[in-house]
């Protein structure tokens, strides 16, 4: 069962040529957003889709570029269509985004918690849950920012979903080499070093043929200069549907 991708962004968090690097993955009749950030909304409306038409939604960390859009999320879903959100999220994350993200906007009456707002389903990491027949999540924890837990995504054990996270070659070596993984959806920075992120530089330096299975996502503003520059690997676009 092929899985349909469409990108809602493909931007870094300071991209404003491009909305923030939030994805819309269809299987069957269900589709999933992963990462609902600050443009979310303005992007969904671009290509026409309501909060209603997405089953559920998936959260890798707790970024504005990421959870940004939540609140209207959540508002519109309870003001104009009369329900909760489905929200899968690692366990370790629900406080926070609570306490730290959400509570300060979303408490009202009737609105104390994240549960008050979501249908949330929690999943621990290494474990494929099934969201839908055809659909499985796994959360595979990357490092990002020190202290600050993100969650990359292994699909249907085949597509790995990176979050921000800095280089990890023994984990893309694993995935590909012992998990059958045949399709990579990475992050890039441009510019080393890369810090909290991974650069085009390590990404260039992992065995050609995991080169070719790579998508690049979530980059600057300046995307077009490296056209060419990116070896095999090839730059996801926004608003594209790709069959993964
Ligand atoms: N230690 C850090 C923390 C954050 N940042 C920048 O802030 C952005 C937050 O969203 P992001 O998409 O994770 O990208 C982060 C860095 O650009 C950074 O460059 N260094
Ligand atoms: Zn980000
Ligand atoms: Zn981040």
């Amino acid at each position: 069962m092929s899985l349909s991708l469409q990108m809602l962004g493909t931007g870094g968090a300071f991209a404003k040529q491009y909305f923030n690097n939030n994805a819309l993955l269809s299987v069957e009749n269900f589709t999933l957003l992963i990462d609902c950030g600050i443009t979310a909304p303005i992007s969904s409306h671009q290509i026409g889709r309501t909060p209603d038409e997405i089953d559920a939604i998936l959260i890798t960390h707790i970024h504005g570029d990421h959870v940004g859009g939540l609140e209207e999320f959540a508002f519109r879903m309870k003001f104009q269509y009369g329900r909760k959100p489905v929200l899968y999220i690692s366990e370790k994350l629900v406080q926070p985004l609570w306490e730290n993200t959400l509570k300060g906007g979303l408490t009202q009456e009737g609105i104390s918690s994240l549960e008050d707002a979501f249908e949330v389903h929690t999943l621990k990491e290494g474990i494929p849950y099934s969201l839908s027949p055809n659909l499985t999540v796994e959360l595979i924890q990357t490092p990002h920012i020190p202290g600050k837990d993100s969650y990359s995504l292994y699909i249907n054990q085949e597509v790995f979903y990176s979050a921000d996270m800095t280089f990890q070659p023994e984990l893309l070596m694993k995935l590909v080499r012992e998990r059958g993984c045949r399709t990579i959806l990475h992050e890039v920075q441009f510019i080393s070093p890369g810090a909290v992120h991974t650069t085009l530089d390590e990404l260039r330096s992992l065995p050609e043929d995991i080169q070719q299975m790579m998508y690049l996502m979530h980059y600057a503003d300046d995307m077009e200069n490296y056209i060419g520059k990116t070896g095999p690997m090839q730059f996801l676009r926004q608003h594209e549907i790709y069959s993964l």
